[in-house]
């Protein structure tokens, strides 16, 4: 069965371009963009200038913004965290969870992923939950077991009602930052084990609709490669993603 995915261009700001800098990016990179069907561009900026952008793209239903980590409770003496309903106030529409900077820089744990993506859910948002193997685990031939224990846990918890709103992205961690992509053929084997790990949960109709995005060091050089892989439906980048041209070049390479 042949299903049709929309294309999603994600840019992950993680810890830069504050307000100023967000509402320059956004003034440059919108003009070098039009909407396109069956395409859907969004960021993740810094919490702090979620407004900024915002305000930036207004106008533009073809892109969407969303927050880059959230806390699974509802509000409370949790300090420097942010709600499921806060982001959602504040105009957010999807979520980072799980991503590998918060795996193995702050320490977040499966268990986490699990409550922070039920979290997301059923406060409205889409959860793009981020797995990847490290370089350890690549080269004991762990990958795709790594990439299905934190998955399973995840889709356990998520009724088949959700999956619509759910995103993946698949994000080996020595391809983050380091200019050392995936090669093509690498991202559409454990592309393909990620879809295997979701036909198994929910049976191939329903996991036919989720997405499957591809990370770690996505360049305007190696973006439309990538995405002609079979089972890559978009990309999620960090570093590409500061700058205007280098993204707009991205986002023009999905088609
Ligand atoms: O972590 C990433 C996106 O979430 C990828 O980062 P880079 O594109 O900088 O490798």
């Amino acid at each position: 069965m042949t299903v049709t995915r929309t294309r999603i261009l994600a840019g992950n700001w993680k810890m830069n371009h504050g307000p100023s800098q967000a509402a320059r990016f956004f003034a440059d990179f919108l003009p070098l963009v039009e909407p396109a069907d069956g395409r859907s561009v969004v960021f993740f900026p810094p919490a702090v200038s979620f407004a900024a952008a915002r305000e930036a793209v207004q106008g533009r239903p073809d892109v969407r913004l969303g927050v880059q980590n959230v806390h699974w409770e509802a509000g409370g003496a949790f300090t420097g965290e942010l709600s499921v309903s806060m982001a959602a106030d504040a105009g957010a529409e999807l979520v980072l969870v799980g991503h590998s900077e918060r795996r193995h820089v702050f320490g977040e744990t499966i268990d986490e992923t699990v409550r922070k993506t039920v979290a997301v859910l059923e406060g409205g948002l889409d959860p793009v939950l981020c797995v990847g193997e490290t370089i350890d685990e690549r080269r004991a031939d762990r990958a795709e077991a790594v990439v299905v224990e934190q998955l399973g846990p995840v889709l356990a918890a998520v009724p088949v009602e959700h999956l619509a709103r759910l995103v993946i992205a698949y994000e080996p961690v020595w391809a983050i930052g380091t200019g050392v992509t995936a090669t093509p053929a690498d991202a559409a084997a454990m592309h393909a084990a990620v879809r295997r790990t979701l036909e198994e949960v929910y049976g191939a109709g329903a996991a036919g609709q989720v997405p499957v995005l591809y990370g770690g060091s996505v360049k305007p050089e190696n973006a439309a490669e990538l995405m002609s892989q079979p089972g890559v439906d978009g990309v999620l980048v960090g570093g590409a993603s500061l700058d205007p041209a280098g993204f707009a070049a991205i986002v023009r390479a999905a088609g």
